[in-house]
């Protein structure tokens, strides 16, 4: 076991992990350079596209390090986005040691100090690498500095090195070799494996990346999922080397991937422990948790004749995406959809654009929500994440909503707008740390829910681009929730009825108002468009009537630009929802749902 290492790369997003993974890779000759495709480990397009990882990919490399000695490394691809942090436990769990990447022009980031909360939680080594140094702008001695105040590791050990030219790669996996430990493990004990991911592959179902960390697993073996309680056959394992390459067993300390017949991620869970059905471990490994979902939206077909399609395209992605939850649910206003449930807003960004990408469908989605804990006055508890099933305000005794720990870091000079900023936010305390070279921390306690619209878009916007965020939860706390509904000319538009705090419920109101007043054409009569909470009007618009047929204009005379007129009236009819006695576009949700809160 002594020429293992498990180690994954931890980064702040943007600082180069995925580039050093594929320089690592190509150091070792683990792919030739026509079978090489920048940022290999990012499969998914989006992923490639938008320069995000999402799903982790494991690669086992073999390095033959300047003792002469013969090393096989596993490196395994953590995604870096706070949204996906259960997948990082996951990933950091298979682990011993871990390379934390600092740029060196950026320093130190939110992400850089919150992975390395997590690494030291999973008891990793840690090897500090300093990339992008090719840079004009890299400073390597403040990176050192950084390295030292922020993280508490030894800027003496960090790595200086250029994932993009290749520069000093090759220290980097010396580092590996010499800094990082071996794994532990007896190959004789009762089997425990971890399953730290998973993914869908079309002609062989589902391949489970796992971890040993006692035991030994063999084909044909029976083995069963400790959490989730099934039960299946080993058909195939082995070890991921760009290819999957069978071997006939995997030992404690070892990584690799299992082909079991598990048909959908859904049925397994990643983060369960597999055992032996003859000779079972006595407990699973400990630190299982759940994925939870805490971001909830309800998305709807564009037109009401695409509803199986997006049946399909939900059903499609789920079994590659088990942490997307999906139930039916439907609306007066755009007819049946689903209530999804995602990790977070990069969960729901990127659910939502493969939807509208990979399958084609055009969709309206509602605004996100938080799910709220309420106590009623019969003393039931509920809780709710949709403003369709908001109870009476009367029957409510006391909500609570889940509040997260915010770590912003931004340079000193934007120190004053970034907590107003956390203020406007309804931020219930905020503390300053100083870190190095004139940049600070403020964590701020906040309620989740307010982080769901602009918040990041408005912090990039006041530190221009400086301020990076990183968000932990907290428990639920105290709060004052009310549902608004819209009314279009008395009735209200269930898809636009929204959950938020009282203090805030008549801004958006507002926007709402006035945003649908703007999208709905005029009609034969005035149209009142109302913000109501339980029958109190908390802001309203008008859209007065036409006056005249919109065919008057053309004076009668040309009777040809009159039919077009017509015909044209006609065609935008189609994608028009009869409201009552209102038509809305459908263009009209989308604008009205796709702006942020204010
Ligand atoms: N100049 C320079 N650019 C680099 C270096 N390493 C990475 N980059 C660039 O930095 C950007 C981000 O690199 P990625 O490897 O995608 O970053 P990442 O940390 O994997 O990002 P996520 O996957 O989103 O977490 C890309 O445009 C890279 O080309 C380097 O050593 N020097």
């Amino acid at each position: 076991m002594n020429h293992i290492r498990n180690f994954c790369i931890i980064a702040h997003i943007d600082h180069g992990k995925s580039t050093l993974a594929d320089r690592l890779i190509q150091a070792c000759n683990g792919v030739s350079d026509r079978e090489f495709k920048d940022q290999l480990l990012d499969s998914m397009d989006i992923e490639r596209e938008r320069g995000i990882t999402i799903k982790s990919n494991t690669v086992s490399l073999d390095y033959t390090a300047k003792d002469g000695k013969k090393y096989l490394l596993n490196l395994i691809d953590t995604p870096g986005h706070v949204d996906f942090s259960h997948e990082v436990r996951r990933s950091l769990m298979a682990c011993e040691g871990a390379l934390i990447i600092v740029d060196a022009s950026q320093g130190v980031e939110a992400q850089t100090v919150a992975n390395l909360y997590l690494a030291l939680e999973y008891d990793l080594d840690l090897l500090p690498v300093i990339n992008k140094i090719d840079l004009p702008a890299a400073d390597i001695e403040r990176a050192q500095e950084a390295i030292d105040a922020e993280l508490g590791l030894d800027p003496f050990e960090a790595i200086p090195c250029s994932a993009k030219t290749g520069l000093h790669v090759e220290d980097v996996l010396e580092g590996v070799v010499n800094k990082l430990p071996p794994p532990q493990g007896d190959p004789k004990a009762p089997l425990k494996a971890l399953v730290f991911d998973a993914y869908f592959d079309k002609y062989r179902g589902v391949i489970l990346q796992i971890r040993v960390m006692e035991g030994t697993l063999k084909t044909k073996d029976a083995i069963h999922f400790m959490h989730g309680g099934r039960d299946y056959k080993v058909d195939e394992l082995g070890i991921n080397q760009l290819k999957l390459v069978p071997k006939d067993k995997l030992s404690a300390g070892e990584v690799g991937y299992v082909v079991a017949g598990v048909k959908s991620v859904q049925d397994i869970e990643v983060g369960d422990t597999i055992t032996l059905q003859e000779h079972p471990a006595d407990a699973p490994i400990p630190g299982y948790q759940k994925a939870r979902q805490v971001v909830f939206s309800s998305i709807y077909p564009m037109s009401t004749d695409q509803y199986p399609d997006l049946v399909k395209a939900l059903d499609k992605l789920a079994i590659n995406d088990a942490a997307l939850t999906y139930e039916k649910d439907s609306s007066a206003a755009l007819g049946f959809g689903f209530r999804c449930g995602f990790l977070g807003l990069l969960h729901l960004d990127v659910v939502q654009e493969r939807l509208q990408r990979e399958f084609d469908l055009g969709l309206v989605i509602s605004a996100p929500s938080v799910k709220y804990k309420l106590k009623l006055r019969d003393g039931k508890e509920i809780e709710v994440d949709n403003p369709s099933n908001w109870p009476d305000p009367t029957v409510i005794d006391e909500i609570i909503e889940p509040y997260i720990r915010a770590s912003i870091l931004t340079p000193e000079e934007y120190v004053g707008p970034v907590m107003e900023l956390c203020r406007e936010h309804r931020s219930e305390s905020q503390t300053m740390n100083y870190l190095s070279a004139g940049r600070l921390e403020v964590v701020s306690e906040m309620p989740l829910g307010e982080v769901l619209f602009d918040f990041y878009d408005k912090l990039k916007m006041i530190t221009r681009g400086y301020g990076s965020f990183d968000h932990e939860p907290l428990e639920y706390r105290k709060t004052d929730i009310v549902k608004v509904e819209i009314l279009v000319n008395k009735e209200p538009v269930d898809t636009l009825a929204y959950l938020v705090h009282r203090e805030k419920a008549r801004q958006r109101a507002l926007h709402y108002c006035e945003r649908l007043a703007k999208e709905i054409p005029r009609h034969q009569f005035k149209i009142p468009i109302q913000g109501v909470i339980g029958g109190n009007v908390i802001a309203r618009s008008t859209i007065n009537a036409l006056r005249k047929d919109v065919t008057a204009k053309c004076y009668g005379g040309d009777i040809s630009r009159k039919k077009k007129l017509l015909e044209k009236q006609k065609k935008g009819k189609a994608k028009m929802k009869q409201f009552g006695s209102v038509t809305i576009p459908q263009a009209a949700f989308v604008a009205v749902l796709k702006q942020s809160d204010d």
